[in-house]
């Protein structure tokens, strides 16, 4: 697919379902008795693998492709499917669902596409080992596809190493079958979409300062979800708005739970011309986002800020290109280990479009205000990096082509359209 430069953007753009609250949805309803009705439920790619692990374990799941519905068993309802599960793309899935099939009477095997099986899974293996968890990835290498076989698991206390809400998750739902409390302390709090919604539907939860705890229940129970517009992915369109001139854009119902929105704080911090509209607070809080061009100045993005808006940094660092001055990245090696190594990719990718960018251990430095023209950009296969340079191509000379484009559909199947439409 292939990008020129854009005469700015206007109009408004809704954008779709939160990706880790939809997941969430399904699993937690699935696992808690009657219904669960999910709507604004996220149609990409990672959502719908979550769907079919679960039919795939005997829960019936209706999907009208907007409206969910889960006619969720229980939390012994389960069965053992009758082939390995697919988990895709998604780690998500794959590390959440660890540590439910963890505590379930049977075994199971599960796997998922070929970047998934470079994503390092020995960070749930080690915690929920220690549960009494019977978890090995059956190619030794750390990673899918894993074999898991049912165990009673017992409470512990994990100081995770690293502040990932996917390990946090996995101990959570471990520990709702654990035979007492569970505690995960964190070195920086991760995305809480969990803890929220497990309260919700019943769970005994609650946090102290960067730990969860669990304690078991009897049952969870079906709840009704409205899921809010996923704030990484208006973070291509806030991007856009900020740095086409002659921009305004208005960004309907986008998720602001301050476990999420570093990008917004970050943004402010470089000067962006954001204003916040309606905002809702009950549940997950939502606001619409007016946005307007911005003269941007670089900054320092580094400690507890990160897990807030990880998923977020390849469009800030293609962002800081635009700004007046430098912007260092630090304390983001997790980047390394999504679905394609972020800080490598990246910096290959801007480089060939001639910016000023150098890795580092954690991170980047980016030096900006250099002008960038279009280069043949290889998404690596990542949804993030695909709409990432999209957006970047719309910013810079010449032509830009995406290779591997179609990936979006991974996170925001409509991303192409929404960004045409804004565009005229
Ligand atoms: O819990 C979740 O829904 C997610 C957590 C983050 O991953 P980590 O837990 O690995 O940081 C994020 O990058 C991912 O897109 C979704
Ligand atoms: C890292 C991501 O997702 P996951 O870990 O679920 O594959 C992402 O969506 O950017």
């Amino acid at each position: 697919m292939k990008f020129t430069r854009s005469n700015g953007l206007h109009g408004e753009v809704t954008i779709p379902g939160d990706k880790s609250i939809s997941h969430r949805s399904v699993m937690f309803g699935s696992i808690a008795k009657g219904e669960t009705e999910i709507t604004n439920f996220l149609q990409g790619a990672d959502c719908l693998s979550t769907i079919s692990c679960f039919r795939a374990m005997g829960i019936e799941i209706e999907n009208d492709g907007n409206r969910v519905l889960v006619h969720g068993k229980g939390l012994h309802g389960l069965t053992k499917p009758n082939h390995v599960l697919d988990c895709g793309n998604s780690g998500t899935t794959t590390r959440l669902i660890s540590g439910i099939l963890s505590a379930q009477n049977f075994d199971v095997t599960l796997t998922g596409d070929a970047s998934i099986q470079k994503r390092p899974m020995k960070r749930i293996m080690d915690p929920l080992s220690l549960m009494g968890a019977d978890i090995r990835s059956i190619n030794g290498n750390g990673c899918a596809p894993l074999a898991i076989s049912g165990r009673l698991l017992h409470g512990i206390h994990y100081q995770s190493p690293v502040a990932s809400a996917q390990v946090k998750s996995a101990i959570l739902l471990a520990g709702l079958y654990a035979d007492g409390e569970t505690r995960v302390t964190e070195p920086y709090v991760s995305r809480n979409h969990s803890e929220l919604m497990l309260s919700h539907f019943g769970a005994d939860v609650h946090t102290e300062d960067t730990t969860a705890v669990i304690r078991p229940v009897k049952e969870l129970y079906g709840q009704k979800i409205e899921v809010p517009g996923d704030i990484s992915s208006a973070a291509f369109f806030l991007a856009a708005g900020l740095l086409i001139p002659d921009s305004e854009i208005l960004i309907r119902n986008v998720g602001i739970n301050p476990t999420r929105d570093g990008i917004l704080r970050i943004c402010k911090d470089m000067g962006a011309d954001i204003t916040l509209l309606n905002e809702k607070t009950s549940g997950e809080p939502t606001a619409d986002l007016l946005v307007r061009s911005s003269r941007l100045h670089g900054t320092v993005i580094g400690g507890s800020v990160i897990p807030t808006l990880i998923d977020e940094l390849p469009m800030i660092a293609a962002m800081a290109c635009f700004a007046e001055g430098e912007t260092i990245i630090k304390d983001a090696s997790e980047l390394k280990v999504k679905e394609s190594n972020r800080i490598a990719v990246m910096v290959e990718n801007l480089s060939a479009m001639g910016a000023d960018v150098e890795e580092t251990e954690d991170g980047m430095i980016i030096r900006g205000g250099k002008s960038l023209h279009g280069a043949v950009i290889d998404s690596h296969l990542d949804h993030r990096i695909a709409m990432t340079f999209a957006i970047t191509g719309c910013m810079a000379e010449g032509e830009t082509e995406i290779l591997g484009a179609e990936c979006v559909n991974i996170s925001y199947p409509g991303f192409y359209d929404d960004l045409k439409r804004l565009s005229k």
